[in-house]
């Protein structure tokens, strides 16, 4: 497997947080109306998204039709976009929000319609507010991935980076109450 992405040999060790989701749970909502992991999310992706072991998490979805790009596979621009959710949820388990500053993916084979894709992500370690992950994607053998990716998050403080454009959400009063408690 090719892959251009280097990760930095020096990354600070990570320790779990202790309030993070116990493993095999549900990680929270961030934001039910995002378009990957939102429950009310009319189009959305509707990604359910668990905890593992260590610095880890996983998510499985269904290929449906409507995924469709090239003929009778996924397309490449959703499965990088659940990428991005499944593995967004990995700064969690050691601290606060974090948003995508770099997201890669390689394209191993082509992932057909109908398929249960399984794609899991790991928090390989921080450096300052960077926090590096990858991403793997099967459909039933873990051993012959369908895909690699590879990321990082920076860590924000949510309060101040979404001021600006929560009056565009679709759910803004919610957030604004959420924002405003101390
Ligand atoms: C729980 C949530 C799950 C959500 C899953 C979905 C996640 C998403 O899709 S989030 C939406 C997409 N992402 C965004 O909108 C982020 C847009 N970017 C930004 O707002 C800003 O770049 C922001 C706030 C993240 C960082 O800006 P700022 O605070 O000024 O920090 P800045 O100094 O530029 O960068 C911090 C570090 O990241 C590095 N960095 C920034 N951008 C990149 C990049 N594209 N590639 C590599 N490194 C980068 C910087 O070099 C710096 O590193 P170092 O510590 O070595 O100096």
């Amino acid at each position: 497997m090719k892959s251009g992405f280097v990760v930095p040999t020096d990354l600070d060790p990570i320790e779990r947080h202790p309030k993070a989701v116990g493993p095999g749970e549900r990680m929270r909502m961030h934001n039910h109306m995002c378009y990957g992991c939102g429950e009310d999310s009319p189009n959305g992706l509707h990604l359910e998204i668990y905890a593992g072991e260590g610095f880890t998490i996983r998510a499985s979805m269904e290929v449906e039709p409507h995924f469709e790009g090239g003929p009778g596979v996924l397309h490449g621009g959703i499965l990088t976009t659940a990428f991005d959710d499944v593995m967004g949820m990995a700064p969690l388990l050691v601290g606060p929000s974090a948003v995508t500053v770099h997201l890669e993916v390689d394209f191993l084979r082509p992932i057909p319609v109908g398929s249960t894709l399984e794609l899991s992500a790991t928090l390989l370690g921080r450096q300052r507010r960077k926090l590096y992950t990858e991403g793997v994607a099967h459909i039933g053998d873990p051993d012959q991935p369908v895909a690699v990716a590879h990321a990082i998050f920076v860590s924000i403080n949510a309060r101040e980076h979404f001021a600006e454009h929560l009056d565009k959400s679709q759910i803004s009063d919610e957030y604004k109450q959420r924002l405003s408690r101390p």
